[in-house]
């Protein structure tokens, strides 16, 4: 079928507790025709997957995944018998008095008026909680029965404790099995339970069934508690907005403002849109999207995210994006899909587990053969002790270590404005040695002011200034906004000029007044015939100064230098000092000259290599990659390749708004000891992944020893199981309350 449609397709799925359960709807649907390249994601509940027309129907799918016991429906649609657990979750800030009447007006967070599927059941509102009450009290009144009439009646109670609590598990391990896969997790209970009803381990048979529906629901709340940090985000921006239509104000829904719309935001209210503001001034809390505190003042013609928190004045707001296309949308967008890219950890997990359970099966049933034949020993003691072995089986802890710990991870450092798109970039990030930096607006503010100017003999500053802002007053380069700053501030009409064009690397050049000028820094100057020589020592002393210089030319002609100074942000010596304890070097990049990178580099503490060109920051990149992992810090919006060429990019400030989608990682605040904090998250998410593992792979080890031996039956290694998930899972949930900002 060569002129077939092929198409990517997303459901939502619920009902997934474990990593046990996304890889048997992997499987499952990946046998149908026509589908390929599938991706299940259990923390955000997401099914994707490519679809050739004339394949398998659509409905098709959704009644394979629905057989396996899941809900499902097409992305953005209500998924039936969707639950969710109602635990006190702490919405990560959106503790603050928000006014009354005011969040009532908008909508505030709207935490009850989330979408349908976020519906919340309680956990004994679902089938697996019902199993648990139902076997639950079947087993108490089994033993009451024990203890007041004859052992007989107890043990039919027990039968029937276990069969009604083992029917909806066999049914799903029935249905897998149908779909091609003996190995799971119920198909093991299922014998191990029906086995031990045979030899007549009726009492421990329904104690291990309810022990299993328990360790499910448990998993389940586990499972729900690391997504609800990632939903949390979402329920930061209202639900509805304040909008002006000719001059009256009328409330609609928040994801119904178009480009262009103004909004009214009050003191006190949640802004409803990205966008820019009109009118008014005032405090406005980043918090919920870039995870700084303080609040900054803004005023008319600045940018303002959705989500934010209007603290002081009322203001009037230009809608510039979609609600669909806002910053937090594009963020948990990001941290979604972060599930997709699998750490090498995760991956070699996934292929150790395939094979887990299929051998931890042959051992059982080694187990139970081998001694009573080949050593006469008593069937029912090896066969017990072989079904104890089917129960640890089940893989579950070790599958869910990972993606618990960096689901937790993700959700950590999104609130503090650090996010990282997946597991393969954490772990690259957690062993990164060298971190390279762009200076202008990464380590500097990236808004430089000229501090001096010289004219050459004869001119006139004004004359300078002149020139230098009409070649410079087509460019956005920091160097010319800081020139044309300079030239508005004299109160100097620019000339005119034409034919605009920036000598990458080098300066600009234009045609001024129907001549030739350039701007461009001394060392490029020479082409033009070199500066005058007294001039080069008052460059080279403003330099090692710490400041720019760039030499003004008309035609031939050396009209003089101005200098400008970049200075450091407050915190880049402390990010150079923390990331050298964490051992990690830091190098500054740049494409300013030798003496200015030597000064700022100097006071900072770290190493540079200055006057490269773009490309030879690229080639610097690669060069360290030789060594080492190499992390690169730049503003993204002129640095995207090398970006792209370090083993992780990390887009820092402002202009990540540009690099979300681009680059590996991104730093929504202005700081640049987000950098270290960035690594330090990293690094604490593998340390409990390796935790996570050890404690998996630990429990399992010493009770298949201990059920081999005897010393332990059924129920502890059903206990063990699910103890593990839980620990595994609880561990990783730890991380969320990791603060990466703090040292050691
Ligand atoms: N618009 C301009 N006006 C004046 N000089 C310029 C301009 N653009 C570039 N230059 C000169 O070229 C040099 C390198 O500029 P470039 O923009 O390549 O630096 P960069 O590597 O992006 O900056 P940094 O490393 O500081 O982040 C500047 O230091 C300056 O001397
Ligand atoms: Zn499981």
């Amino acid at each position: 079928m060569s002129d077939s449609v092929i198409q990517r397709r997303e459901w939502t799925v619920s009902g997934m507790d474990c990593a046990a359960c996304t890889a048997k709807v992997t499987k499952a649907v990946e046998r149908l025709p026509g589908v390929s390249d599938v991706k299940v994601a259990l923390i955000s509940e997401r099914l994707s997957l490519t679809l050739t027309d004339g394949g398998t129907e659509a409905q098709e799918i959704e009644a394979v995944v629905r057989r396996l016991g899941y809900g499902i429906a097409p992305k953005g649609q209500t998924v039936p018998g969707a639950r969710k657990f109602v635990l006190p979750i702490e919405a990560p800030h959106d503790d603050r008095p928000v006014g009354e009447p005011a969040a009532a007006m908008t909508g505030g967070p709207a935490k009850d008026s989330a979408a349908p599927a976020d519906r919340s059941l309680r956990w004994y509102q679902t089938g697996k909680g019902r199993l648990v009450i139902l076997t639950g009290t079947l087993l108490v009144l089994a033993w009451a029965f024990e203890l007041l009439t004859s052992s007989e009646t107890g043990r039919w109670a027990f039968v029937l404790a276990c069969v009604i609590g083992v029917a909806p598990i066999a049914k799903r391990a029935f249905e897998a099995l149908r779909m091609g896969q003996p190995f799971t997790i119920e198909s093991l209970m299922t014998i191990a339970a029906i086995g031990a009803l045979f030899i007549g381990a009726a009492e421990e048979a329904a104690l291990v069934v309810f022990l299993f529906a328990v360790g499910e629901v448990l998993e389940g709340v586990a499972a729900g508690k690391a997504r609800d940090g990632i939903r949390a985000l979402a329920n930061l921006v209202p639900k509805t907005a304040i909008v002006e239509i000719d001059g009256q104000t009328r409330e609609v829904p928040a994801n119904s403002l178009a480009i262009g719309q103004v909004i009214l935001v009050r003191p006190g209210d949640r802004v409803a849109a990205d966008g820019e503001i009109v009118e008014g001034l005032g405090g406005i809390d980043e918090s919920p999207v870039t995870g700084e505190s303080v609040p900054v003042t803004k005023g008319p013609g600045e940018a303002v995210f959705a989500g934010s928190v209007n603290t002081e004045a009322a203001l009037r707001i230009r809608v510039t994006r979609e609600a669909s296309d806002n910053t937090i949308a594009r963020i948990i967008r990001l941290v979604e899909e972060a599930e997709d890219a699998r750490a090498p950890t995760e991956r070699f997990i996934d292929r150790f587990s395939r094979w887990y359970m299929p051998a931890i099966v042959a051992v059982a049933a080694l187990v139970i053969i081998v001694p009573p034949l080949a050593f006469g020993a008593a069937w029912e003691t090896w066969i017990y002790r072989g079904l104890a072995l089917l129960l640890i089986g089940c893989p579950c802890a070790l599958v869910i270590s990972v993606p618990a710990a960096i689901a937790s991870s993700l959700s950590a450092g999104a609130k503090r404005g650090l996010l990282m798109k997946g597991g393969a970039v954490i772990e690259a990030a957690a062993s990164v040695t060298q971190v390279a930096f762009d200076k202008t607006g990464t380590l500097t503010h990236g808004r430089p002011v000229v501090t001096d100017l010289i004219p050459t003999s004869g001119i006139g500053e004004a004359e300078l200034l002149q020139v230098a802002g009409a070649v410079e007053s087509g460019s956005s380069h920091p160097l010319a906004r800081a020139i044309l700053a300079r030239v508005d501030k004299a109160g100097i009409a620019p000339l005119p000029s034409q034919n605009a064009r920036a000598l990458v690397g080098k300066g600009v050049e234009a045609t001024v007044a129907g001549v030739q000028a350039w701007v461009s820094s001394p060392a490029h100057a020479a082409e033009h015939g070199g500066i005058a020589s007294d001039q080069t020592s008052v460059a080279a002393r403003l330099e090692s100064e710490g400041k720019t210089v760039v030499a003004v030319f008309r035609q031939d002609q050396p009209l003089g230098l101005i200098a400008m100074r970049d200075e450091p942000r407050a915190d880049a010596a402390e990010a150079v000092r923390q990331l050298q304890a964490l051992n990690v070097g830091s190098i500054m990049l740049t494409g300013d000259n030798p003496r200015t990178a030597e000064a700022i580099a100097g006071d900072l503490g770290m190493s540079f290599r200055a006057g490269m060109m773009p490309e030879d920051k690229l080639e610097a990149i690669r060069e360290l990659g030789a060594s080492g992992q190499v992390m690169m810090i730049g503003d993204g919006i002129n640095d995207a390749p090398a970006l792209k060429q370090a083993g992780i990019g990390v887009a820092m400030g402002s202009g990540t708004d540009v690099a979300l989608e681009t680059a590996d990682a991104a730093i929504l605040r202005d700081r640049v000891t987000d950098v270290p904090a960035l690594i330090r998250l990293a690094r604490a998410t593998m340390g409990n992944i390796r935790q996570n593992v050890t404690i998996a792979l630990g429990l399992k080890a010493v009770f298949l020893v201990t059920s081999v031996l005897g010393i332990t039956g059924l129920w502890i290694a059903i206990l063990a199981d699910t103890g593990a998930t839980v620990l595994v899972t609880l561990n990783a949930l730890r991380l969320m309350r990791f603060r990466p900002d703090q040292e050691g």
